[in-house]
């Protein structure tokens, strides 16, 4: 694998020329339930009381099969399922209610434990905190988990906050475009992200409704994490590791895209619609959201670049390794993170990170990003929408994470 020159590069042409906002440290966590993908069809009808609909399970395991995940972490697990059988239909009742109770609470204590991880990781003290990002699909509450989080860390009552709710899988990218903002425009500033998303908003038994299948195609795919990141600039030397800076972002609204991915809260949660042709649309659009992201730098190869892609669905993965013509070992993160835990919503892409930073370092290579230099981070979401973020790995000089 090529490794980068160490002496500088001149990536400051994605801000004003000040420096670069950076990520100090990552954490992640999952809830210890686990469910192997292959016995979820058999798990799936059997707590939905579905076990007639055997035609509809045949199908579901076909997804699985082909989804290239092998196993996901639910906080919701059978028991609780038992207790609360109104998730378990597709929406003969109102369920709501318990997924509000649910999601309010396990949001932030999830996004706590990844938090936790990040902070020992940074080293300094808690009160250094200046700014809380807090980004969840559900659980929206008045004071929102952004408040509960700072409860629950002991954070400063004056660390400034910015609560994002009903993002989607896209977010992971916009919590970095926020941070960087805020992270370059106030001295000294710390950004504590937080993302943490649980299936429980939408967990819901199968529908027969040939219409309604893509539901149950989410459900094959999704799975519960958070992640926690510090964003800093002008990292203190040898207290602060700046693993990636983030040297520019972009969002876009893909065109044709309309009502592609959808969720609407309903009394029976949240109902998604996932349209069949969201790998081809995003397909047809990677390459332009590439050469407007890279052409500042005059980047066009783009097997010269590590990925950090969200992982939103094997045949979304396949889309973009074919139209980029990407070297299969290029996904080789996004596709440990896909196997592993499934989609995540906007945590995924900082667990992909992470297995990246740790992989590139257990193997001795220079840069947290598989020993190059430039990189992209992609968030794909409702909408269609896709943000696109330009990283660059500093050389890290024999570092070791645990
Ligand atoms: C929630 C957010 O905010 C953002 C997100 O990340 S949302 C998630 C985005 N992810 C996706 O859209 C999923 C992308 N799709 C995939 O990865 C793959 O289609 C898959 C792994 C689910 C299945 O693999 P595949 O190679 O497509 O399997 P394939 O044999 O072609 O399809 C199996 C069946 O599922 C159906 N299917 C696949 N995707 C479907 C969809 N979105 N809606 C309805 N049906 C679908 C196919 O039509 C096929 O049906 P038949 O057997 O009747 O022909």
């Amino acid at each position: 694998m090529a490794s980068i020159n160490c002496a500088a590069v001149d990536h400051q042409k994605g801000n004003k020329g000040g420096a670069l906002a950076s990520v100090l440290a990552l954490g992640t966590a999952n809830p210890p339930n686990i469910v192997y993908q292959d016995t979820f069809a058999d798990y799936f009808f059997r707590v939905t009381n579905s076990e007639d609909k055997v035609k509809l399970k045949e199908k579901l395991k076909r997804v699985c099969e082909k989804s290239m995940i092998r196993k996901r972490h639910f906080f919701l697990n059978e028991e609780k399922l038992k207790e609360h059988p109104n998730l378990c239909s597709f929406m003969d009742h109102p369920s709501l209610n318990t997924r509000h109770d649910i999601m309010v609470e396990e949001v932030p204590k999830l996004g706590e434990k990844a938090a936790i991880k990040a902070l020992e990781e940074w080293g300094r003290p808690r009160s250094e905190i200046t700014h809380i990002i807090f980004c969840s699909t559900g659980g929206v509450d008045m004071p929102g988990a952004d408040y509960q989080i700072i409860k629950l860390l002991g954070l400063s009552p004056s660390t400034k906050r910015v609560m994002l709710y009903s993002q989607g899988c896209f977010a992971g990218g916009t919590v970095l475009r926020i941070a960087k903002d805020l992270a370059e425009n106030n001295e000294n500033a710390r950004v504590l992200i937080v993302c943490s998303e649980l299936t429980a908003i939408f967990f819901r038994g199968p529908s027969e409704a040939k219409e309604d299948f893509n539901n149950l195609v989410g459900q094959a795919i999704s799975g519960d994490g958070a992640a926690a990141v510090v964003i800093g600039a002008n990292p203190i030397p040898a207290v602060e590791t700046p693993f990636f800076e983030i040297v520019s972002t972009d969002q876009v609204i893909l065109p044709d895209s309309d009502g592609c991915i959808e969720g609407h809260l309903r009394e029976v949660g949240l109902m998604y619609n996932l349209n069949n042709q969201v790998p081809n649309i995003i397909g047809n659009n990677i390459e332009k959201t590439m050469i407007k992201a890279f052409s500042p730098f005059d980047i066009s190869d783009w097997n010269s670049l590590f990925f950090i892609t969200h992982p939103g669905g094997r045949a979304i993965l396949d889309k973009i390794q074919e139209k980029l013509e990407l070297k299969p070992e290029k996904m080789r993160a996004v596709l440990h993170v896909l196997g592993q835990y499934g989609n995540m919503s906007s945590a995924s892409v900082f667990f992909v990170m992470d297995e990246m930073r740790k992989h590139s370092i257990a193997n001795g290579l220079h840069t947290a990003g598989e020993g190059l230099g430039y990189g992209v981070l992609h968030g794909m979401g409702p909408g269609l929408t896709m943000e696109t973020v330009v990283l660059h790995a500093p050389c890290l000089h024999g570092l070791s994470i645990n």
